[in-house]
């Protein structure tokens, strides 16, 4: 399912963050979103899950999401893993992610109009879902693990994972690699491979390590102060004069 921006616009004040956005996010595909400091990466994401107003149309298949609150935008497919960590640290790995898929479950809703027994089944179904993510996503060692014992590296990956268990078509993964270490970056890129290959899922990242970038996106869409200024493969974006000019910082 395709998830398409077309004249996104965010005005903060007198500063336009996004100024008539539009890209294509294919279904199956990394697609980057990257640019200088301060150019509207945050924003656009912001734009996609809703929580922003925004001018112009921000569309996943025939669904319009502008004006949806986000819980409704993530009920749709849209899952984001923030780059700050927002987990419950004395939680385990397992509660995280169980967590992630409330949206998911009925009985969390209407649990005392069902009999107990099937609100088990669905919890017992939820978990093996979960179990299975947590294995894909290599963290099956430390399901039972307070999140807060974790490393830094592990903590992003349970982050992940969370994203991954909303069962999205869409993730958005912000920075997903700063502050790792060589091998912890091997292991991300490596899972955001497989979850493109395995799982289907379009996976759209914001990330400022450029030769990560232009080795693993399908598509990269370059912004300055707001606008597109760049939108196609690796090896057209890492040449194309604007994109130089942008993050050579030589704006005329
Ligand atoms: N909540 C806000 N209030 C006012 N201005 C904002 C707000 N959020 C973003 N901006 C402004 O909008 C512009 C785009 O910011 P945004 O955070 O989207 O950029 P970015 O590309 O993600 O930057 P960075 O790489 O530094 O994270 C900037 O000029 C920023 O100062």
């Amino acid at each position: 399912m395709k998830l398409s921006l077309r004249d996104v616009s965010l005005r903060f004040g007198g500063v336009r963050a996004l100024d008539s956005v539009s890209f294509d996010v294919e279904p199956g595909t990394v697609h980057a979103v990257i640019g200088p400091n301060g150019a509207g990466k945050s924003s656009c994401f912001n734009a996609i899950c809703g929580v922003y107003p925004v001018g112009g149309s921000v569309r996943l298949g025939d669904r319009e999401l502008t004006g949806l609150p986000p819980h409704a935008i993530a009920r749709l497919g849209v899952a984001r893993a923030f780059q700050n960590i927002a987990l419950g640290g004395a939680d385990t790995v397992l509660d995280n992610l169980m967590v992630a898929r409330h949206h998911l479950t009925r009985a969390g809703f209407v649990s005392t109009g069902l009999g107990l027994r099937r609100v088990r089944r669905e919890e017992d179904r939820h978990r093996a879902r979960v179990t299975e993510i947590a294995a894909f996503t290599g963290l099956d060692a430390v399901l039972r693990t307070p999140v807060a014992e974790l490393s830094y590296g592990g903590r992003k990956r349970v982050e992940f994972a969370r994203a991954l268990a909303a069962e999205p078509r869409v993730l958005l993964l912000d920075e997903p690699v700063a502050g790792m270490t060589h091998h912890e970056k091997a292991t991300t890129v490596a899972l955001i491979r497989e979850t493109r290959a395995v799982l289907g899922v379009a996976v759209v990242l914001v990330e400022h390590d450029m030769p990560l970038v232009m080795g693993l996106a399908d598509r990269i869409t370059v912004l300055d102060f707001g606008r597109v200024i760049a939108d196609g493969p690796p090896a057209h974006v890492r040449e194309h004069p604007e994109v130089l000019r942008a993050y050579l910082g030589a704006h005329s």
